[in-house]
C-alpha cells in the first residue's frame, strides 16, 4: 500500500457520501477560519454528485462561507452547457444553485457551445489560463494549491478524464488537456493532468461498488499511473481514499466505519 495513502471504508454508498460531505464542511470551515478562504475541486460521476447532494442537505452546510470558496472542476464533459451530462450542470443542480457562492469564484470549464465553440483544445488552454491566473507566488507554478480535490475513478483505473495508456496519462507539462475518444461517454472531455492533480494539498478519492475494487487494490499496491491513472492521483500533503465496503473488497483487512 502506498504509505502516503489513508483509507476509510464506510458500510454503504449513502454513508460514504454523507460522511464525505461532513468531512468537507469541517475541512472548509477550518480552512476559512485560518485563512479566510478555501478552494475545492469537484468531480463528475455518481459518487461525486451524491456527495454534493448530501452537502446541500447537511444541517451544517452554511457554516461554510460560500462566498469565500473557490470552486474548480477536475474534468468536464465537452458538451453544450445545458446538456444533462455536464458535470457543472449536475453540480449546480445538486448544490451550487442552492448556496450563495460568488459567481466569480466558480471556475467552470467551457462547454462545447461556449466562447471557444467546438474546440476542446481551446477550452483546455483557456482553463489552464484560469488556473495560472489564480495561482499565487507560494504555489510555485501555474496551478493553485487546491485545498481539497475530489476525484472519482473508473473500474479500469481512470480518474478525472485521464484514461489508461491515453495521451493525457503521459502529459507532464500542461495542466489541462483535451481528451478525445474516451471509453466512458461522452467521448470528448477537458481534464486536469497529473501535474495539476498533484498540485492539490489533499486529494480525496471517492468511490463505491465492487466494479472499482480491483482498481482500488491495484492503485494502493503501487500500480503505475499510465496503466492505472488513479494511482497517480496524490496530494502534496494527503491522499485520502473514501470507499464503501464493496469498493474496498480487495484490500484485505481494512477496518470499516462503523465496523460491520
Ligand atoms: O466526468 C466524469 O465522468 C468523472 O470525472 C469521472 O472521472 C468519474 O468520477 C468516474 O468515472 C467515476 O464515476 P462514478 O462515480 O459514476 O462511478
Amino acid at each position: 500500500m502506498n504509505p502516503a495513502s489513508e483509507v476509510v471504508v464506510y458500510a454503504n454508498p449513502g454513508l460514504l457520501a454523507a460522511a464525505c460531505a461532513a468531512r468537507l464542511v469541517t475541512k472548509l470551515v477550518d480552512l476559512q477560519a485560518a485563512r479566510g478562504s478555501a478552494s475545492l475541486v469537484l468531480t463528475g460521476g455518481g459518487t461525486g454528485i451524491a456527495i454534493l447532494e448530501q452537502l446541500r442537505h447537511s444541517p451544517a452546510r452554511d457554516a461554510i462561507d460560500w462566498a469565500r470558496l473557490d470552486l474548480y472542476w477536475g474534468d468536464e464533459r465537452f458538451v453544450p452547457a445545458d446538456d444533462p451530462e455536464r458535470n457543472e450542470k449536475q453540480a449546480r443542480e445538486a448544490l451550487l444553485d442552492h448556496v450563495p457562492v460568488d459567481p466569480a469564484r466558480v471556475h467552470a470549464m467551457a462547454p462545447s457551445d461556449g466562447e471557444f465553440g467546438d474546440d476542446p483544445d481551446a477550452a483546455a488552454a483557456a482553463y489552464a489560463d484560469v488556473l495560472a491566473a489564480n495561482a499565487r507566488p507560494e504555489d510555485h507554478g501555474p496551478v493553485p494549491t487546491f485545498d481539497v480535490m475530489l476525484l472519482g475513478l473508473g473500474g479500469e483505473g481512470h480518474t478525472a478524464s485521464i484514461f489508461p495508456e491515453s495521451p493525457a496519462a503521459y502529459e507532464n507539462e500542461r495542466s489541462v488537456v483535451a481528451v478525445r475518444n474516451c471509453p466512458k461517454p461522452p467521448p470528448t472531455r477537458v481534464s486536469l493532468t497529473f501535474p495539476a492533480i498533484r498540485s492539490a494539498a489533499e486529494v480525496w478519492l471517492v468511490t463505491t461498488g465492487e466494479a472499482k475494487a480491483d482498481a482500488v487494490a491495484l492503485a494502493l499496491s503501487g500500480a503505475g499511473e499510465v496503466q492505472l491513472p488513479v494511482a497517480g492521483a496524490r496530494g502534496r500533503r494527503r491522499t485520502l481514499w473514501l470507499l464503501d465496503k464493496a469498493a474496498a473488497g480487495k484490500l484485505g483487512d481494512v477496518p470499516t466505519s462503523p465496523r460491520v
